[in-house]
């Protein structure tokens, strides 16, 4: 646990392992507010027009907020409280919290899960845990703080509910059942504490979710930036919404039509930042291709056929690189 960021970061200057690449850094360059991400009130009655707003946004930014959502806004308020207290945690208690599971459903890491062979290290530090079958996944939660399981256990449920809505949204927009392909459902809370030099470091770096969807919690403070016409742009964060992305399944199963969007996370220097990832994701065996309601003659399948665990071993293999992986997974004519 000595690696992890919150461990060690109190008063230090910057380590060199956590400089990026000249090419990588962000310099002192200022990132404009995304002013047109589109928030979805999915309180309203008129499903056809939710489906339609979901699947604009979907092309044109991969990303999306949802207001209305049903997830009780004091639940959202406690499960980002217990959230931050878990990461406030030392390191010796955050070992025990996540080491119930022999079988590691719940682990802790630094950086990027790669941390003994990555090039530099991220200044993030992120708790993962499986949320379903949540009476089975539970027993290898924290049980500090005290609270945690009580809170994220309803939280998590909440979220899974939404997240199962908006999934029929997209099956109902795409013309395909997605219900019946989900696999594992995580969550993924992520830290990044203030940080000495945001300019020359990052908390998460570009890329591309490997999940169907992604419904993420984002605290008040700033940090989450989405790649939009060759440039970034910030993800506002609204009270009481979430933030919703789509990954790389739905991109291939779309055929190109619905665009997994590139977002990175960076640190800033005043103020700790704490969000929760929850993510959808295909099972293991699930064909990820081009639906056939997505093809035709003047629409020929842009991507390969591939079982999700071959399309994730692509996605590993290529994490750094995005051009290289979508050459990965496009079909050859
Ligand atoms: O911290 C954030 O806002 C982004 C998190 C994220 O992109 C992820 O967990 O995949
Ligand atoms: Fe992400």
């Amino acid at each position: 646990m000595e690696h992890l960021v919150s461990s060690w970061y109190n008063n230090r200057s910057l380590p060199e392992s956590y400089i990026l690449p000249p090419e990588r850094r962000l310099g002192n360059l200022i990132v404009p507010l995304a002013n047109n991400i589109p928030v979805i009130d999915l309180g309203g009655h008129d499903q056809t027009d939710i489906i339609q707003q979901i699947l604009e946004a979907s092309q044109e930014f991969g990303f999306f907020q949802v207001i209305n959502h049903g997830v009780p806004s004091n639940l959202m308020d406690e499960a980002m409280s217990v959230f931050k207290e878990f990461h406030a945690l030392s390191g010796e208690d955050k070992a025990i919290e996540t080491s119930k599971d022999p079988n590691k459903s719940c682990y802790i890491y630094p950086s990027s899960a790669n941390y003994a062979t990555e090039k530099f290290h991220l200044w993030r530090d992120a708790l993962v845990h499986n949320c379903n079958p949540l009476e089975e996944c539970i027993q290898f939660w924290p049980e500090q703080p005290p609270r945690y399981r009580e809170v994220v256990g309803p939280y998590t449920a909440e979220v899974r509910k939404l997240g199962f809505r908006i999934l029929e949204f997209f099956s109902q927009g795409l013309g395909i059942s997605l219900g019946g392909l989900v696999g594992n459902q995580n969550l993924v809370v992520n830290h990044y504490p203030p940080c000495p030099d945001p300019s020359l470091t990052m908390g998460l770096g570009k890329h591309i979710d490997p999940a169907f969807i992604n419904i993420l919690l984002q605290s008040d403070v700033y940090g989450l930036q989405v790649f939009k016409d060759e440039g970034w742009v910030v993800v506002e964060p609204i009270p009481n919404a979430f933030v919703v992305n789509i990954g790389y399944p739905l991109q291939i199963i779309s055929n190109g039509k619905l665009k997994g969007a590139e977002h990175r996370a960076v640190t800033n220097s005043n103020i700790a930042r704490t969000s929760a990832s929850f993510f959808i994701s295909p099972s293991h065996e699930t064909l990820i291709e081009p639906a056939k309601s997505s093809v035709d003659a003047s629409h020929p399948a842009l991507y390969k056929s591939l079982p999700y665990k071959d399309f994730i071993a692509k996605y590993l293999a290529n994490f750094s690189d995005s051009k290289a992986l979508e050459e990965a997974l496009r079909t050859t004519v």
